[in-house]
C-alpha cells in the first residue's frame, strides 16, 4: 500500500503537535501538510520543529485547499466552527476526516452527515483504546443495575479547556443512556446550583472540574443503597489520543463514504 498522504490541521495546538509526532512515528502515512488558522504565530516553521521532533520538511500554511488537494487523510482536533468548515472541504474531495474536536453542536452534526457522503469521516470525543473500552463496561453495567443505581459523570481537564462537559463525558453518558435505553438528551442533569432538591431518579448527572494541566480524568460513578461502583479512565498523555486517530485514518482508508465512530474503528460497536 503506498503511504496515506495526511494534513494535520491545528498544527500548533496541543493535539496538533501530538498529532504530528504520531504521523512522523508511522511508517505507513508522510505528513504532507500543516494547517493553521490565518494570523496564527506558527505559520512558516516548519511542522517537526513545532512538535519539538527533528524538521519533516513541512512548512505550515493557512492554504487548506492547496494541502487538501494533494493528501488522502485529514487529521482535525482543532474548534467546532473550523472543523465543520474543513468537513465540507473534506467532503468534495473524498478525504479520510479524522475529528476529535469536541463540543460541536446537535443541529451542525447535519453538516457532518452531509459531508459524509463524500468524506470518510470518523468522529469520536475521545480516540483512545481505554475510553473507547470503558464506554462498553458503562454501557453494560447500567444495563445490568437499571435506575436503582444513581449515574453521576464526573470529568477534570486542563485549565484552557473551553468546552463542557468533555465530549468523553458526553460520550460516556451516551453509553449509560443506551445502556438504560433511555435518551441522554431528556434525562441528563449538567449543572446543580442552589436549592435543587432532592435528585430525580433515573437522571444522569455531569460534573465538570477544570484546573492545572490535567489531561483528562473521567469517573462514572453508580451508586445504590449501600455500595457504589466507580469506573474511571484517566489519561496520561496526549500520545493515546493522536496514536488512536492515526488508526482511525488508516482503517477509514479502506472504508466506505460514511460516519463512523472510534467504536467502530476499534470493532467495538454494539
Ligand atoms: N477526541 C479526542 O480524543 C480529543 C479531543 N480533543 C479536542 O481537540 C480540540 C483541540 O484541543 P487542543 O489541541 O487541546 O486545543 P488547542 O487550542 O491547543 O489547539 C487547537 C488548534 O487549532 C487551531 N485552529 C483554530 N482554528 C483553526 C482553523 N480555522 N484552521 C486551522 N487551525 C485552527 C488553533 O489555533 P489558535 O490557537 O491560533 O486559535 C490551535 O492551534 C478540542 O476540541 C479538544 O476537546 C483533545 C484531545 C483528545
Ligand atoms: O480538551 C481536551 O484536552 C480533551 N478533550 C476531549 C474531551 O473533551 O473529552 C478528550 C480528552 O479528554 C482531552
Amino acid at each position: 500500500m503506498a503511504e496515506l498522504r495526511v494534513v494535520v490541521v491545528g498544527a500548533g495546538g496541543r493535539m496538533g503537535r501530538a498529532l504530528i509526532r504520531a504521523v512522523a512515528d508511522e511508517s505507513r502515512m508522510r505528513l504532507v501538510g500543516a494547517l493553521e488558522r490565518p494570523g496564527s504565530a506558527v505559520l512558516g516553521m516548519d511542522a517537526g520543529t513545532l512538535a519539538g521532533i527533528e524538521p519533516l520538511g513541512v512548512a505550515v500554511t493557512d492554504h487548506a485547499s492547496d494541502l487538501f488537494d494533494g493528501a488522502d487523510a485529514v487529521l482535525d482536533f482543532t474548534s467546532p466552527a473550523a472543523t465543520l468548515a474543513y468537513a465540507e472541504l473534506a467532503g468534495t474531495r473524498g478525504l479520510v476526516h479524522v475529528i476529535g474536536t469536541t463540543g460541536i453542536e446537535a443541529q451542525d452534526e447535519e453538516t457532518l452527515r452531509l459531508a459524509s457522503h463524500g468524506a470518510r469521516i470518523v468522529k469520536s470525543g475521545n480516540m483512545s483504546l481505554g475510553v473507547n473500552l470503558l464506554a462498553g463496561l458503562v454501557r453494560q453495567a447500567a444495563a445490568a443495575l437499571g435506575p436503582d443505581f444513581d449515574l453521576e459523570i464526573l470529568e477534570m481537564h486542563h485549565r484552557h479547556k473551553v468546552d463542557a462537559p468533555s465530549g468523553t463525558a458526553l460520550l460516556l453518558g451516551e453509553a449509560a443512556a443506551e445502556g438504560r435505553e433511555i435518551a441522554l438528551g431528556q434525562h441528563s442533569v449538567r449543572v446543580r446550583d442552589g436549592h435543587t432538591g432532592p435528585r430525580e431518579r433515573g437522571t444522569i448527572g455531569f460534573a465538570t472540574l477544570r484546573g492545572g494541566s490535567v489531561v483528562g480524568d473521567h469517573m462514572v460513578v453508580l451508586a445504590g443503597e449501600g455500595e457504589r461502583i466507580e469506573l474511571t479512565h484517566r489519561a496520561e498523555n496526549r500520545t493515546i489520543f493522536a496514536r488512536g486517530a492515526v488508526r482511525a485514518a488508516l482503517w477509514a482508508h479502506e472504508q466506505k463514504p460514511g460516519l463512523y465512530s472510534m467504536a467502530d474503528v476499534l470493532g467495538l460497536s454494539t
